[in-house]
């Protein structure tokens, strides 16, 4: 489906395990200065999702593909993001649906995920392409091992 060298996430684990899946939605973004963006619109979103980890799970998984898919997709795919009033917020720049931010919060959804499996391998980089033309990255640690939330 999607094949794209990513870049690398810096990280002391053995295993390293890479998710690709698209996800088609629409958003606006709640700001004068955002512009057109602030029109709704659709995207159809490519995430790379990065777990690693030291220890398998029962099955010899870090994490199972799958669960990460179902966890994203099937939340985010043909929806509104604004609408996910958990996630979004209009009054908050930093709950505004941007790349960013949709970005981050792929990573605390995974992450919250992952710190209920039993060999609890972490999230270390959510890569989201907007547009043929425009991507974040978001890694949840800093190069010195600090999380930032
Ligand atoms: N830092 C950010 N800038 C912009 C964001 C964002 O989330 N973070 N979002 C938008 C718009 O939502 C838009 O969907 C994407 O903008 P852009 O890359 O400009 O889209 P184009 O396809 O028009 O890009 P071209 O390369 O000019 O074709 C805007 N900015
Ligand atoms: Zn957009």
């Amino acid at each position: 489906m999607i094949q794209q060298i990513y870049p690398s996430a810096a990280h002391p684990f053995r295993y390293e395990l890479n998710k690709d899946m698209q996800f088609a939605a629409a958003h606006y973004v709640p700001s004068e200065s955002a512009g057109a963006c602030s029109r709704v619109h659709g995207h159809t979103y490519f995430v790379n999702v990065t777990v690693a980890g030291d220890e398998l799970d029962e099955s010899g998984f870090l994490v199972n593909f799958s669960q990460i898919k179902k966890l994203i997709h099937n939340r985010f795919d043909h929806s509104l993001l604004n609408d996910h009033s958990a996630l979004f917020s209009d009054e908050d720049p930093n709950r505004y649906p941007t790349t960013e931010n949709v970005a981050r919060i792929i990573a605390e959804l995974v992450s919250d995920f992952l710190a209920q499996t039993v060999n609890k391998p972490q999230c270390v980089q959510i890569f989201l392409r907007e547009t043929p033309t425009s991507y974040v990255i978001y890694r949840p640690y800093a190069a010195g091992g600090n999380r930032h939330e």
